[in-house]
């Protein structure tokens, strides 16, 4: 394999931003300012507008402007496994807006971690023969792991073995429950366990299987606690005609507005059969269901250790979220079930909820269930992070499906990230290193004025922070992309090789790993060239990785500050 020296990664190629707006603010938030005046009768808790959602029982204080933070969230992931390349594409995908976030200048509190407690996590510490918390540690340990590995940017980790989210999940029960909201029956049907979930007998394959997981579903007759879902059915209506923005991509909004409009029944948010959870307050026989507890880990990843550990602290930390990004199969949850419970409880909704496709492999879901999954850390320990990353941002359009190909990944390696941006890099550095000490020879600013080549790349600049604004993942890799592909032909047309040799040394530089054009100095000293990005020759395939990427990976790490804390 050839590997071509690069000075720069794929983040740096990113960075071509000018700061400016920041997203816009869909669900407001009045607050009272006392605990007194919190009234649990639903009808009572909110005004709907056409812009926003107020929320009128809450003594929260988050004003919700625009200091906010920025605060997006990956599912918790369920530790029934250690993760694949699914649960990596989701944090992949929320790491690249996080960093397009911080460019913008904005506070960004980034949110990952994993949903800890449940029937599938008991089986499969059984299984392995070790107890649910080893289980827990173990698992939760390899997705941390594999978050370094994959340079994540995470401000949290939170899990939901913390003691202090199981406080939250108590606090919110009790709130919900004091609205009146929750009650006790009877409840027979076909659950899958897999999906924990009771399901409905027309969404089921034949002989009752689950469509998700192939696997047969099991008729189950419980005494539990339920949700009233049902009264939220006209407010959840409302929201979603007069916040079209709340679910992206649109297409799925109009598969919620479906699921809503066909009429929502109760849920059950207790077990009976499961001891591997937190206790229902009141009612140490039971354990909440996984939802009721999982998603509250948005909410209890923003305490931090100094502050008391109520609702109340956390929400005040950075909710709502302005995102959570999460794969198509957790939309009901996040879009349906989510916002009601939150309703219940009086705490403003999340901005946006984007439901993402599924990596596939022969068209069905990579998971852990059906054990179809990719090893994300073996082709990251082959090509390197950067390139991975890139690869599944700029193949897979960002909403829908995709389905892996090796030929793909090499081919798309080689072409965009060696051969064109790699290479312009490269080239760059290696002309100036060569003929200017490594040094910017004239401002980058005034070199390039009233130049076509200046004119596109700006161009390009603005389309892909247009394009990181409204979540066009692979389009934003696009429009990076031209600039490497402009660069190239730029530098084959000014040949600066033959005016250094003609002793001029006024040419004009391209490449940079500033944010906006004109960033670089004259004087200032550029890098020195180093490799990233791996050529991989289609005879060696990918076992053949260079061990200078080996080595670039292992220096990444050594290199890396721990920058998450666990909530
Ligand atoms: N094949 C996939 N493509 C894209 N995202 C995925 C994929 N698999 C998992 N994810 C991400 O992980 C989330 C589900 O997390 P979970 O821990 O349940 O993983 P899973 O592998 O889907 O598990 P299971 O197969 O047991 O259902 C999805 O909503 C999505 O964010």
């Amino acid at each position: 394999m050839a590997c071509r020296v690069q000075y720069s990664s794929i983040h740096s190629s990113l960075r071509f931003f000018s700061s400016s707006s920041s997203s816009s603010t869909l669900f407001h938030h009045s607050s009272l300012k006392s605990h007194k005046k919190l009234r649990f009768t639903n009808s009572k808790y909110f005004t709907l507008s056409k812009q926003s959602l107020y929320c009128t029982c809450s003594s929260t204080t988050n004003s919700n402007g625009e200091d906010d933070p920025f605060v997006l969230t990956t599912p918790l992931y369920y530790v029934n496994a250690p993760p694949h390349m699914g649960s990596a594409y989701t944090t992949i995908a929320a790491d690249a807006i996080a960093r397009f976030q911080r460019l913008l200048g904005k506070q960004v509190i980034f949110i990952t971690g994993t949903d800890e407690h449940g029937e599938k996590i008991a089986s499969a510490a059984v299984a392995n023969g070790s107890s649910p918390s080893e289980h827990c540690d173990s698992i939760s340990q390899a997705y941390k792991a594999l978050w370094s590995e994959l340079d994540i940017s995470h401000d949290k980790f939170i899990r939901t073995t913390n003691p202090n989210h199981e406080a939250i999940v108590k606090e919110f029960y009790s709130r919900v429950l004091a609205s009146g909201d929750i009650y006790r029956a009877d409840y027979e049907g076909l659950y899958c366990v897999n999906c924990e979930e009771y399901k409905d007998e027309k969404e089921l394959l034949e002989n009752n299987c689950c469509p998700m997981h192939l696997k047969p579903c099991v008729r189950r007759k419980e005494d539990n606690y339920f949700f009233a879902l049902s009264k939220y059915q006209k407010k959840l209506e409302e929201i979603l005609t007069d916040n079209p923005d709340f679910v992206q991509p649109s297409f799925r909004l109009n598969e919620v507005q479906g699921w809503v409009k066909s009429g929502l029944r109760d849920f059950s948010i207790s077990r009976a059969s499961v001891d591997w959870g937190i206790p229902v307050p009141s009612d140490a026989k039971q354990t909440i269901y996984v939802w009721f507890d999982a998603l509250l880990g948005y909410i209890s990843a923003l305490l931090d250790d100094e502050k008391q550990h109520n609702l109340e602290t956390a929400i005040s930390s950075g909710w709502p979220a302005s995102l959570h990004l999460i794969g198509k199969d957790i939309l009901r949850f996040h879009a349906v079930y989510w916002p009601a419970m939150l309703m219940s409880a009086g705490v403003s909704l999340p901005k946006k909820v984007f439901g993402h496709g599924f990596l596939t492999k022969d068209g069905l879901k990579m998971g852990k269930s059906l054990g179809n999954t990719l090893e994300p850390a073996d082709l990251v320990n082959k090509v390197g992070a950067d390139a991975v990353r890139y690869f599944f941002l700029k193949e897979v359009e960002f909403g829908n499906d995709g389905d892996y190909s090796e030929d793909r990944f090499i081919n798309t390696i080689n072409a965009h990230l060696a051969n064109t941006i790699g290479n312009l890099l490269n080239r760059t550095l290696g002309l100036l290193r060569k003929n200017c000490q490594s040094t910017v020879a004239v401002d980058s600013a005034s070199a390039a004025e009233g130049n076509a080549f200046k004119d596109t790349v700006e161009k390009q600049i603005e389309k892909a922070r247009q394009h990181y604004e409204n979540l066009e993942l692979s389009s934003a890799c696009e429009a990076v992309l031209e600039i490497g592909n402009a660069g190239n032909v730029y530098i084959n047309e000014k040949a600066p090789w033959s005016l250094f040799k003609q002793g001029d040394s006024g040419f004009e530089t391209a490449a940079k790993s500033e944010t906006r054009w004109g960033g670089l100095k004259h004087g200032q000293m550029v890098a020195e060239p180093k490799p990233i990005f791996a050529r991989i020759e289609l005879e060696n395939e990918l076992n053949n990785a260079t061990e200078e990427v080996k080595k670039a990976n292992k220096k990444k790490e050594k290199q890396k500050t721990p920058k998450a804390v666990e909530a």
